[in-house]
Order: structure tokens, then sequence, then C-alpha cells
């Protein structure tokens, strides 16, 4: 009888760099690759919409890869503990080997169930494919887990920078596993035997029932093929740039790596690795085995490490918030800072408000132009992302639990690390928090990095013919001008539902109302 691998893929929806896959196939004669879906495992977190449908191509996508090299990806529906066991006494496996999740769900799923298969005998082994470096590796001077950016940046920055031979030898063990090079996909796969079956894609019913997602399938594609496109075209066309273009929401200036990086289609040791390779000029191009479709050679221009350091600085802030949540596990649902927990959020019919944010008709346009990218595309740029939280939050004072929330259901990138602390940062009760009373002014956002209003008129067609000066303020445009541009502040497009300027001074006193409080405590 040949020794049976079972390998349980989960968000690490690719074959290269796939540690539980390597492991598999080192230790097993027989290697099946399983996918089982039990979105209620991750309650209160299963996956949103967009989420879903990211899913589900990325499945279709990972299925065809492994029909190619020979195997095939049996998917199976149910309670994850059942559905393992049964396969196991299906194929006669002795060994279950996948690659961890950190949600805290999911780590309390994933501990009882790695429990329960060793009582019945069965080796069982989890891996990381998700992170550079485990969220427990890197503590502060005291043992406390990270709160503040900066130092972990300072800790853990240095390590991906190419380490000199010299510094190689003197340096203490690094967090980092850097030096085996990230492995290629397989070549081959040995066959899943006919008897063992599963269910077909769409059986897991993951698609729209109304068809919302053209905008969707125009902006991406989902798989292991398109997170190297992605990657490769990022490093020809805008990495050089990044330190800037990536506050410009117009521009194509970011990798747009986020949802592939979510769902495991690439690593950030697969990225790391072709940055230096790039930079070093010594490779032969991605090792990623897929069609990557790149012609030209983006080696040529990396001229200093240094173009490479703003980039992964975000891959850091990547680090630091899985670190958080997995040392924080409740932040989620409640504040990281407790002073928040008593926040006087907006009182009365709170429902207005919030929709026409969600819809992008507060009728301040970068807000409205974010939020309809978000719905148009599933992704809304970073620096939209932080203007229309913070308008959320403290213009509007409404909890930033209710924006993580509609992010979570509609970002193709919906990441429960990222989400959570993006949302407590811009809200200011989380780690390295903008602070509560620096709070964004969306017209001069908007005025600073959309100059030319180029984001704003791609989604908010209506304002198209305004000028430039007025495109981020149209009420301040004479109402023979907004005639002219055949606009009808409140009809065509909403005139503002807040006040700017007196929403910030109330938003300030309701900060310091906080403040005043915990003093008192
Ligand atoms: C309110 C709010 C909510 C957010 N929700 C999410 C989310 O659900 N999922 C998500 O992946 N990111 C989230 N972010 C972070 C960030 O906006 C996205 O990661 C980024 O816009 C993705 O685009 P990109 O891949 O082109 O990023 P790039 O600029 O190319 O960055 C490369 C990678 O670094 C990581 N990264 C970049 N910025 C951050 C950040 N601030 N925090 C953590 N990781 C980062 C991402 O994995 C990203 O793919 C949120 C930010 C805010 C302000």
């Amino acid at each position: 009888m040949p020794t049976t691998a079972l390998v349980w893929l989960r968000r690490d929806l690719r074959l290269g760099d796939n540690p539980a896959l390597a492991a598999a196939l080192a230790r097993g004669e027989r290697v099946i690759p399983v996918y089982l879906h039990a979105p209620d495992e991750a309650a209160p977190w299963q996956p949103g919409a967009a989420s879903r449908w990211w899913l589900h191509q990325s499945l279709c996508a990972l299925s065809e890869h492994l029909q190619r090299l020979g195997s095939r990806l049996i998917i199976r529906q149910g309670e994850s503990l059942a559905t393992l066991r049964a396969l196991i006494a299906e194929t006669d496996a002795s060994q279950v080997h996948w690659n961890r999740c950190y949600e805290p769900a999911l780590i309390a799923r994933d501990s009882r169930i790695k429990q329960a298969l060793r009582a019945d005998g069965i080796d069982c082994a989890s891996h990381n494919a998700a992170l550079l470096c485990e969220p427990w590796t890197l503590k502060t001077g005291s043992g406390e887990p990270y709160r503040v950016f900066t130092p972990y940046w300072r800790r853990l920055g240095p390590q991906l920078a190419e380490r000199t031979e010299t510094a190689h030898r003197s340096a203490p063990a690094p967090a980092v596993a850097l030096d085996a090079p990230p492995a290629a996909p397989p070549e081959t796969l040995p066959p899943v035997p006919n008897a063992i079956d599963g269910l077909a894609v769409e059986a897991l019913a993951l698609q729209p029932s109304i068809p919302w997602d053209q905008g969707l399938r125009e902006a991406w594609q989902p798989g292991e093929a398109g997170a190297w496109q992605a990657l490769e075209r990022f490093l020809i066309d805008a990495i050089c740039s990044y330190h800037e273009s990536r506050d410009w929401p117009a521009e194509p200036g970011t990798s747009r790596l986020s949802p592939h990086l979510h769902f495991g289609e690439i690593g950030p040791r697969q990225i790391l690795a072709r940055i230096r390779e790039a930079h070093l000029g010594s490779g032969s191009g991605p090792s990623s085995g897929s069609d990557s479709g790149s012609s030209s050679d983006p080696d040529a221009v990396f001229a200093d490490q240094a173009i490479a350091e703003p980039y992964l600085r975000e891959l850091g802030w990547r680090e630091f918030s899985h670190q958080l949540l997995y040392h924080f596990p409740h932040t989620p649902s409640e504040p990281l800072n407790p002073r928040f927990a008593d926040f006087p959020w907006r009182s009365g019919d709170t429902e207005p408000p919030l929709k026409a944010w969600q819809r992008g008709r507060t009728g301040i346009p970068i807000v409205d132009a974010g939020m309809r990218e978000l719905w148009h595309t599933g992704w809304m740029h970073n620096r939209a992302r932080m203007i229309v939280a913070s308008l959320l939050t403290k213009n509007l004072r409404l909890p930033w639990q209710e924006g993580a929330r509609w992010f979570w259901d509609t970002l193709v990138d919906a990441d429960l690390a990222n989400n959570t602390q993006g949302w407590q940062w811009s809200a200011g009760c989380g780690a390295d928090a903008a602070p509560y009373f620096r709070i964004f002014n969306p017209v001069r956002q908007g005025e600073r990095f959309d100059t030319q209003g180029r984001y704003v008129r791609r989604w908010c067609p209506e304002l198209a013919k305004l000028p430039d000066r007025l495109i981020h303020q149209p009420w301040q445009a004479p109402a023979s001008l907004l005639a002219q541009c055949g606009i009808r502040l409140g009809c065509e497009y909403p005139a503002p539902i807040i006040d700017l300027k007196a929403s910030r001074a109330e938003a300030l006193a309701a900060y310091d109302r906080v403040s005043a409080s915990a003093r008192t405590k």
C-alpha cells in the first residue's frame, strides 16, 4: 500500500512555494490535494460576497493547474474534521499537511483538528506559507507584542534586505527564513485515484446569483498565474516610482497584489525573492512556473535596493497586522485601545448616512469615487481607503465596525488582519493609530492626491465637466457654472450630506470627552 498524504489547501491556493504540498510530496507516495468548504467555521467572519467571487475563480484556476500536472483537486463540503476523517478512511491516508491560517476562529478549529487527528494516529503537520515571519516570533525588549510599527519594522526590515556574507555570519538567527529560495511548482504530480470523487467548484455556489460581477471580471485575473503577472507588471512599470505614485489613486502605482496575497496565490517569500533576484540582476525570470506572460526584463530597473524599501515596508505592515490579530484576537470587533470602548458615536437614525457612504453618494467627490471604485471592482486604492474611513468614523461619527463590515463584504482582498488594522488605525483606536484629532479633510486630500481630478472624473462621471479647481468641492461652484456643466446638486450628484467643518469640530469635542473621562477613571 503506498503512503498517502492529504494536502488540505485553504488560503494557499498555489503550487509554487507551498510548504504543505512540498512536505506531502517529500513524504507521501500518493498525494491528494483537497479543498474543504466550511465557511461557517470562520464565523463571524465567513467570506463576503466579493471574496466568494474570487474564491470561485481561484479554485477553478488551481484545479486546472493541478490537472495539467497530472493531479486533481478533490473538493468536499461539510464540517472539516468529519470530512477529513472520511477522506482519510477512503484513501488510507496516514498524513495530513496544511499551511496555517491566523484568524482566531481558524486557529481554534485547526488546533482541535490537529489534536483529534493525532489521537486517531494520523501524522499531522502545519506549515507557514503566508507570512515572512510567524506572528509569535518578534517581541519587544520586554517580551511584549509590538504595538507600534516603527520599532517592529526596525527589527523585521533589516532581515529582508540582502545580507552580505559578513553580516550573514555575524547576525543572530533570523526570524525570517529566507536562505533557501522559494520552491518552483512541481513539474508533475502523482495522480489521484479515480475512485476518489469530489464536487465541481460550481457546487459550492460561490458565484453571485444576480450578475453584479462584470466589473470584477474586467479588473482581475484570480489564480497563481494572474498573481505572477501582477507582480511582473509592477516590477516593470511601477516599483521605481512606488514611493511617490503609491499615493495617487488615479495612477496604477501599486502592485494590486492584495487579493492574490490574501488567497495565497503568491506568498510574500516569493515576492521578496523575486524582488531580490531582480535587484541582483542574476535571475532569469520568475520562479513561478506559471504562464507569467511577461515579455520584457525588469532586472535592469533596479539600480539600488533602496528602491524596493518602500514596497517591502508595506509587506511589513501586512506582517505587523497579522501579529496584532494573533496577539489581540478580540480586535476585529473591539478597539485595541480600550478608551474607545465608550466613544460617543452618532445617535439617532444612522441608516441614511451609512447608506449614502456605502453607495458613494455622500456628495464629497473623492469619498464617492473611492466607494464606487470599491463597488465596481472589489478593490479601493489605499489612499482612498484612508479618506473614506476617516469620513465615516470622524465626520459622520459612525462606528468603525460598520465600515469594516462593509469592506468585508465588498473587498476582493478582505483580510481580517489587514482590514481590522486599517480600520482601527483610521479611527484612531488601534495600534500606532493616526491620532483621533488628525482628521483628514477630504477636499484637501483630493486636491493633493488627485490634483487634476482624474480619479473623481473616472468614478463620478457626472462631475466630469467641472474645472480642476472645483472638482473636489462642487458645492463651491457658482450656480451658472454648475448649470453649464449639467449638474444640479441634489439631483445628478448629491449635495454634501455633512458639513465638513462643523462635523470636524463635533468629532474633536467627542474625542475630548473620551479623553477627559479616561483621565478621571
Ligand atoms: C480602512 C482600511 C481597510 C483596509 N482593508 C484591507 C483588507 O481588508 N485587506 C488588505 O489586504 N488590505 C487592507 N488595507 C490595506 C491596504 O489598503 C491594501 O493592502 C492595499 O491598498 C492593497 O493594494 P496593493 O496590493 O496594490 O498594495 P501595495 O501598495 O502594492 O502593497 C503591497 C502589499 O502590502 C500589503 N499592504 C499594503 N498596505 C498595507 C496596510 N496599510 N496594512 C497592511 N498591509 C498592507 C498588502 O498585502 C499589499 O498587497 C486596508 C486599509 C485601510 C485604510
